[in-house]
């Protein structure tokens, strides 16, 4: 099984981007399915079902949607593998879908717009800097010159990360990005099946205010962590 974590800020266009997804990773005829974090609405989770796929909603616990994915990954994975899924595809609007180093055997995609502003790329943290794939979106509503600057300052936040520009109401792109998914390895085959996780409490947005249990980022060692707004 494949997990592909599909993270961005709110109305980034993961929605609109996993829509003309789908249908092409469907097309090759493997199973998937979405583990969709959203404490406050169905909506998403209705549009994919839609879909003919099978989806599970924030599987149990607290309301931080960064806290379901960190703390049920592990469940995430057993119910993929109960529904005998290839892919197991992740959405969330949280920043910490990929915060750790320790996190194994994901495939990480970040998905960024181009109306955000100069200074989001470098503002938005993990998320968008250990990303292995940042989708950026909404292209079609700036110039080019626009489009390439805010290219250029995605590029200065992750200097790794493969760059697509996918248009959410057309779905131009989503057919490159289908493309290096299926071309990614399996979970089971880069760690054993098994995933290490951890969270640097401090950049949730969701959470400010709560203790939590987390991983200390430099020891690896579970800790409290009491979170600043
Ligand atoms: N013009 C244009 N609109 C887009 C594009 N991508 C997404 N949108 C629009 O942007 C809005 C937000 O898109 P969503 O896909 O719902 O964003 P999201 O990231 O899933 O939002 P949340 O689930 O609320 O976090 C919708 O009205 C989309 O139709 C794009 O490339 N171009």
């Amino acid at each position: 099984m494949q997990l592909v974590t599909v993270s961005g800020p709110p109305s980034s266009g993961k929605t609109a981007l996993l829509s003309h997804l789908i249908p092409v990773l469907q097309s090759a005829e493997r199973p998937l399915g979405v583990v969709k974090f959203d404490c406050l609405s169905t909506d998403d989770d209705q549009r994919y079902r839609a879909m003919g796929v099978p989806v599970q909603v924030g599987l149990s616990g607290n309301l931080c949607p960064d806290h379901y994915f960190v703390s049920n990954i592990e469940a995430c994975l057993r119910w993929g593998q109960q529904q005998g899924l290839h892919w197991l595809l992740s959405e969330s609007a949280g920043l910490c879908n990929r915060c750790s180093p320790h996190i194994k055997g994901v495939l990480a995609v970040c998905v960024i717009d181009n109306l955000m502003g100069l200074n989001t790329p470098k503002k938005v943290g993990p998320m968008l800097k250990l990303a292995d794939i940042v989708v950026i979106t909404k292209g079609d509503i700036v110039s080019q010159a626009e489009r390439e600057v805010f290219a250029f300052k995605v590029r200065q936040a992750n200097p790794k990360a493969r760059i697509l520009h996918v248009n959410g109401i057309t779905g131009q792109g989503a057919f490159e990005l289908a493309s290096l998914i299926q071309g990614a390895p399996d979970i089971a085959a880069l760690d054993g099946g098994r995933l290490r996780f951890s969270m640097p409490a401090a950049l949730c947005s969701y959470c400010l205010g709560e203790t939590r249990i987390g991983e200390d980022f430099q020891t690896g060692n579970l800790k409290k962590i009491k979170v600043s707004a």
